[in-house]
């Protein structure tokens, strides 16, 4: 495995180059050694440096290696140069999380899904790999046979990412079906996020009793599964496990997992789960944030779940808003996580007063809609409005709303 960065970085480099190797054994791959290049800039032909490149041809032939994983994603020229460079397989950190995701994908969605990554992702490198051919080939004009079958594979992979995009489209419709019904019983959403291991399945499992595979490997789960919960005030919820983040999520698992993710959209709660006792906590709690952002899921009120508290956790960690520290494997924990998720739904109303320039008619009409507005005059060119609603709705406001809140109680 091969690592690569600039010097300050180290640490990070070789954490990240750790979580490669969980990685590749989640893939049944065994690792033999890592090797870690730091430069300031990759080189443009091979990423690491040609000397390291011979090197590691050496070591390749030595421990007969049948596959060399690189820890950054590699340019489909890089990748040419070094699979001729080592005579093995070679495979980029994305590559290696898309065979991952291939392996367990379970629901026809999933499997849909990660098939349209995996094309999406060979596509340009198809590309990459024609020019290389058609150079080989000659004269300029001359074509190569590799390069006309280059071609056919092009057409034949376009044609693939088209007809599984429609499938996409067909699965969803069948679903958003389901879900409009289950909007229309008004039921609360409850989802658990968080990077991967963090714990989210076994917390569905021993909240639920679903019975959803939980494992100490990464991305145990890729298909979200729902259960009914019912909180200790007697309301009952949906809770929806979800597919574990990682750091660098592959841009096309991302775009392509949208929808699955989009439960996480709709629902009225998050639960952040973290893995409290992994020593880069901070690290990967920062990483779920970032996808969540991708998401555009940052207005949902988010309870963060320390999770693990029982296998140690030395350091403090802190979250912006609300948290827990808990062990899914206690059963006290869970009913404090359970009161806790009760009074975050259900938390005391918010009252509060705005001031909002009379101009701002679609403001003051977004606070009418959303509140409960119960007395307001017009001071000047000033709405003065105070109102009162439930702290998930007003976690909920835009920004721009906001804005024009004065005070709190
Ligand atoms: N000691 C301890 N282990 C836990 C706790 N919660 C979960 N685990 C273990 O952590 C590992 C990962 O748990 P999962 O529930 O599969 O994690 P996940 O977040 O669903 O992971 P992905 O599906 O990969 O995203 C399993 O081996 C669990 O048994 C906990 O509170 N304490
Ligand atoms: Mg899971």
């Amino acid at each position: 495995m091969v690592g690569c960065g600039s010097y300050r970085d180290a640490e990070h480099i070789q954490s990240s180059l750790l979580e490669l190797e969980r990685l590749a054994n989640t893939a049944g791959v065994e690792v033999l050694d890592h090797v870690i290049q730091y430069r300031k800039t990759p080189d443009p032909a091979w990423l690491i440096g040609r000397g390291k490149v011979e090197n590691l041809a050496d070591q390749v032939y030595k421990e007969k290696a049948d596959m060399v994983i690189v820890d950054r994603e590699l340019l489909p020229g890089q990748q040419i140069n070094l699979k001729r460079m080592l005579s093995c397989k070679v495979l980029d950190r994305t590559q290696l999380i898309l065979d991952i995701f291939a392996m367990r994908a379970r629901t026809r969605e999933g499997r849909v899904q990660v098939e349209l990554a995996q094309l999406e992702y060979l596509l340009p490198r198809l590309t990459g790999m024609g020019h290389h051919l058609s150079r080989l080939g000659g004269g300029i004009g001359t074509r190569g046979p590799g390069e006309k079958k280059l071609e056919t594979d092009r057409r034949h992979i376009r044609r693939r990412i088209q007809y599984l995009k429609k499938d996409l489209e067909r699965i969803r419709k069948h679903r958003d079906l389901h879900q409009s019904r289950r909007r229309k019983m008004d039921m609360t959403q409850v989802a658990l996020v968080g990077y991967t291991n963090a714990g989210k399945s076994t917390l569905l499992n021993r909240l639920t009793g679903a019975g959803v595979p939980a494992e100490d490997r990464l991305f145990a789960t890729l298909d979200p599964t729902s259960r009914f919960l019912v909180l200790p005030s007697e309301e009952k919820v949906i809770l929806t496990d979800t597919v574990g983040f990682i750091r660098r999520l592959p841009h096309h698992l991302v775009a392509s997992f949208r929808s699955t993710l989009e439960q996480v959209r709709e629902a009225d709660l998050l639960l952040h789960v973290v893995d409290a006792s992994h020593p880069e906590a901070t690290e990967q709690m920062d990483a779920a944030e970032e996808v969540l952002k991708e998401l555009h899921s940052d207005r949902i009120p988010v309870l963060t779940v320390f999770n693990k508290i029982d296998s140690g956790c030395d350091r403090i960690l802190t979250a912006e808003g609300e948290s827990i520290r808990i062990s899914a494997l206690d059963d006290g924990d869970l009913i404090r996580l359970k009161e806790k998720m009760d009074s975050m739904l259900h938390a005391v109303n918010v009252q509060g007063s705005a001031e909002i320039p009379v101009s701002k008619g679609e403001i003051i009409s977004c606070l009418y809609k959303e509140a409960d507005v119960f007395q307001s005059k017009v001071v000047g060119l000033t709405m003065k409005m105070d109102f009162q609603l439930p702290l998930r709705r007003y976690e909920r406001l835009s920004q721009e709303v906001k804005a024009f809140i004065c005070n709190i109680y």
